[in-house]
């Protein structure tokens, strides 16, 4: 059954902007230039991790002028949920990774449960070098391991219930030009 849309439509009401779209955007070109300077020369293979990370690849790649190859991963340990819970793959790669140089592209590092599953997959498929970005870093201490962080990070977000930008709240808002916090969360 879909959630209540007059629900759906007053947590977006109630919510907290944290960050604007224009922040956001800015946070984008830099999360570019340092992707390119690490990155322009290495022919990588990047995967956006679907479903949140959808938003940011699109926003981020036009502002990566090298070349590279882009497909998606999908795993999820959220499954419109406010808690993960154990990672389901959907789907994986279909390229050879062998001796490639990979990016991960996802909206959020939360637990980063999600993050260290796919890298430590990329890396039993063979790939040479394995590289991550995320818009969001949510800043608590519950990280898979102590002092976790991707090789490239937009913005540092607080311990709240996150959406926009890729982020859902129920499945919705990922559409949502900002980032925003639950009320109460
Ligand atoms: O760092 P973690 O605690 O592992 O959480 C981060 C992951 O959770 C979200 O995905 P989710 O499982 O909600 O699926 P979705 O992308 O389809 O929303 C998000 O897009 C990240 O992939
Ligand atoms: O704060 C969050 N919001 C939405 N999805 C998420 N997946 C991990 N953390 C979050």
């Amino acid at each position: 059954m879909s959630a209540d849309l007059q629900h759906i439509k007053q947590v977006m009401a109630e919510a907290d902007c944290l960050f604007s779209e224009a922040e956001v955007e800015a946070a984008l070109d830099n999360m570019a230039g340092a992707i390119c300077a690490e990155l322009a020369d290495s022919n990588p293979i990047v995967y956006s991790v679907m479903n949140g990370g959808l938003i940011i690849t699109g926003k981020l790649l036009p502002k990566l002028p090298f070349p590279m190859e882009v497909s998606y991963l999908h795993a999820t340990r959220y499954r419109n949920k406010l808690s993960g819970g154990e990672l389901f793959w959907k789907a994986r790669a279909e390229h050879s990774l062998v001796g490639r140089t990979v990016l991960i592209v996802d909206d959020i590092l939360d637990e980063g449960h999600t993050l260290a599953a796919i890298v430590e997959y990329c890396r039993d498929a063979g790939a040479e070098k394995v590289f991550t970005a995320v818009l969001l870093d949510k800043q608590h201490d519950r990280k898979a391991y102590a002092g976790m962080r991707a090789d490239f990070t937009g913005l540092d977000v607080e311990d709240r219930y996150i959406f926009g930008y890729g982020l859902d709240y129920k499945g919705y808002w990922r559409n949502a030009a900002g980032i925003f916090a639950l009320k109460g969360h």
